[in-house]
């Protein structure tokens, strides 16, 4: 479904994936993790064909995305900064969007799902954090995309809206869909997640389920596994 086969990425000389691989050939949850600045968005935004890699391949469902833009439209994204004209409504926001995609969407179940009907005629620039992160995944799952991505999807949220972000995601999973998630909640990995891929030094570290990880480093909890692996000589990919 995906695969990225010795992906390089520099900004200048800052270089931020050093060859990275890796595939996901099932449905599923996966968690990207990563120190801060470790690559997570660079690489979802190389996925997207967003960023231009300096070297490497790309597949997405079998087919290589050089200079090919049709893929994207199997793919969900909830970028970590979302930027949308201030000055459009909620409401208009997303009609624009439905009339880009020109497709029927599932708009009016999320609204209410989110609780979003009463900010429907509020400006953007109007919204708080959480409402405008309500607002994105709206406009992340309101299309039926095989592939959805999401950047800390959780910023912002309030504990209800969390718990149907959670909802949310494991009907997609049960729908056979395949979504990456980058977070720096633990807990939610925990919750949500089967496998994880994990960015380390432009590179990946480990790419597993939760028990595997657990397994190699002895640790029951998932932030102190992390913090195994991190030590020399720790456990390595598999
Ligand atoms: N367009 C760009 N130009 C220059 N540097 C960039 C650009 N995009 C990202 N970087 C740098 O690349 C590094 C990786 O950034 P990236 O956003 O991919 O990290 P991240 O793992 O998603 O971080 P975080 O957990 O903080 O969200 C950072 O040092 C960042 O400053």
């Amino acid at each position: 479904m995906i695969q990225v086969t010795d992906l390089n990425k520099s900004f200048g000389k800052l270089e931020v994936l050093k060859g990275v691989s890796f595939s996901i050939n099932r449905p599923g949850v996966f968690a990207v993790l990563g120190h801060n600045g470790s690559g997570k968005t660079t690489l979802l935004k190389t996925i997207l064909g967003m960023v231009i890699p300096n070297n490497g391949e790309l597949q997405v469902n079998g087919a290589a995305i050089k200079r090919s833009w049709e893929y994207r439209k199997d793919i969900a994204y909830l970028p970590q900064i979302a930027r949308f004209p201030e000055n459009l409504t909620v409401n208009e926001l997303i009609k624009m969007i439905l009339d880009i995609r020109n497709r029927k969407g599932r708009e009016v179940e999320l609204i209410q799902r989110f609780g979003l009907e009463k900010f429907l005629d509020k400006k953007l620039s109007d919204l708080s954090g959480g409402t405008r992160q309500k607002v994105n995944i709206v406009l992340a799952f309101m299309f039926d995309a095989n592939i959805c991505i999401m950047d800390e999807p959780t910023a912002g949220l309030d504990p209800v809206a969390l718990i149907e972000l959670k909802k949310l995601i494991e009907e997609e999973r049960e729908k056979g869909k395949t979504i990456l998630i980058t977070t720096h909640i633990m807990s939610l990995v925990e919750e949500v997640a089967e496998e994880i891929i994990f960015l380390l030094d432009g590179k990946i570290h480990f790419q597993g389920t939760l028990e595997e990880m657990q397994k190699q480093t002895n640790e029951k909890d998932l932030e102190h596994a992390i913090a195994a692996m991190l030590v020399p000589n720790g456990t390595h990919n598999h």
